[in-house]
């Protein structure tokens, strides 16, 4: 009889598999909502990655919720038109031809990709905005930001829908105001948060390109409280693109998010290593009353 060999990457292999599967029950039916940042995007691979590891959470009965950035891309754009761009405590300051091009790179260019990316992958996704079915409405959050978006009211049945059809909802961070005729910038940051909080999802895990919030010493915090947070920004530890990264975290923890990740998008299976592992990834922050990590 011929004898099969013991490979011992396949010993692995199915090892991982059997260590997921308290993770797999513990997020069953789980709403996961990933901010999947311009800079964690990288190339074609990456993208095919991230998007696998997305079809792989719906596949095991999570409901995972996408919700992009872009700034790199809208950069692009904006320097062929030959238009300047500068941020202000990690936003962009947008004027009226700066939203034409952030609602043009993100809604169309952006988003298709992600959707495709998907579909690729043997999910099934849709594309929106927050104009799409009143999703996110905003008022301007500070004149000296121009068109930048601050949600004020969240209309998530749209996502529930998708989510309960077996539809993977991909969001563009744009969005409408009280008055329709107008469209908001909203950092992709921000615009995760609020969906977020307002599905009271389970997790928020913003991908960037750092490994988590680092500290004075430069290295990644692991577990990190509101309280910590808020001292770290105090002191400047956290300062730039972090800083609407940590101030989403505590607004959605405040709205009943369970729990907020910031970690880096660019480690290959960054999403699973996250939900699947006893290991997790990057910096996670919430309330020092829930229970540790693995326990939870
Ligand atoms: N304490 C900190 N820990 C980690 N990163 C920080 C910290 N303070 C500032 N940053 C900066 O924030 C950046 C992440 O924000 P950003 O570039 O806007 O990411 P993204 O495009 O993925 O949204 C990091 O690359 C880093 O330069
Ligand atoms: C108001 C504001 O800053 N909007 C962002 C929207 C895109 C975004 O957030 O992209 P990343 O996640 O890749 O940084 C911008 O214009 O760049």
């Amino acid at each position: 009889m011929k004898k099969r060999a013991m490979n011992p990457d396949f010993i692995t292999t199915a090892r991982t598999l059997s260590e997921a599967l308290p993770y797999m029950q513990r997020y069953s039916g789980a709403i996961v909502v990933v901010k999947f940042g311009g800079n964690a995007m990288g190339d074609a691979d990456a993208m095919a990655e991230f998007a696998r590891d997305i079809v792989l959470m719906r596949q095991v009965g999570i409901n995972p919720v996408v919700v992009h950035g872009g700034g790199p891309m809208i950069n692009d754009l904006l320097k062929k038109l030959g238009i300047q761009s500068e941020f202000v405590r990690g936003k962009r300051v947008t004027d009226q031809a700066t939203v034409e091009v952030v609602e043009m790179v993100l809604t169309g260019l952006v988003n298709k990709r992600i959707v495709q990316a998907i579909m690729d992958e043997g999910g099934r996704a849709v594309g929106l905005s927050g104009k799409d079915d009143d999703l996110m409405v905003c008022e301007m959050e500070d004149p000296e930001l121009g068109w930048v978006g601050r949600p004020v009211e969240m209309n998530v049945q749209v996502l529930r829908d998708l989510m309960s059809a077996g539809i993977i909802p991909v969001v563009a961070p744009v969005a409408t105001g009280m008055d329709p005729v107008e469209t908001f910038n909203v950092n992709g940051d921000t615009a995760a948060g609020a969906i977020a909080g307002a599905l009271k999802a389970d997790r928020l895990l913003l991908l960037t390109d750092v490994a988590g919030v680092k500290n004075k010493a430069g290295e990644v915090v692991t577990q990190l409280t509101p309280d910590e947070v808020r001292a770290m920004t105090h002191d400047g530890t956290i300062a730039g693109g972090m800083i609407p990264k940590t101030e989403t975290a505590l607004k959605a923890l405040d709205e009943g998010v369970r729990g907020v990740v910031i970690l880096d998008g660019r480690v290959p299976n960054a999403c699973l290593l996250e939900i699947f592992t006893e290991h997790g990834a990057g910096s996670l922050i919430k309330s020092a009353d829930l229970p540790p990590r693995v326990t939870e």
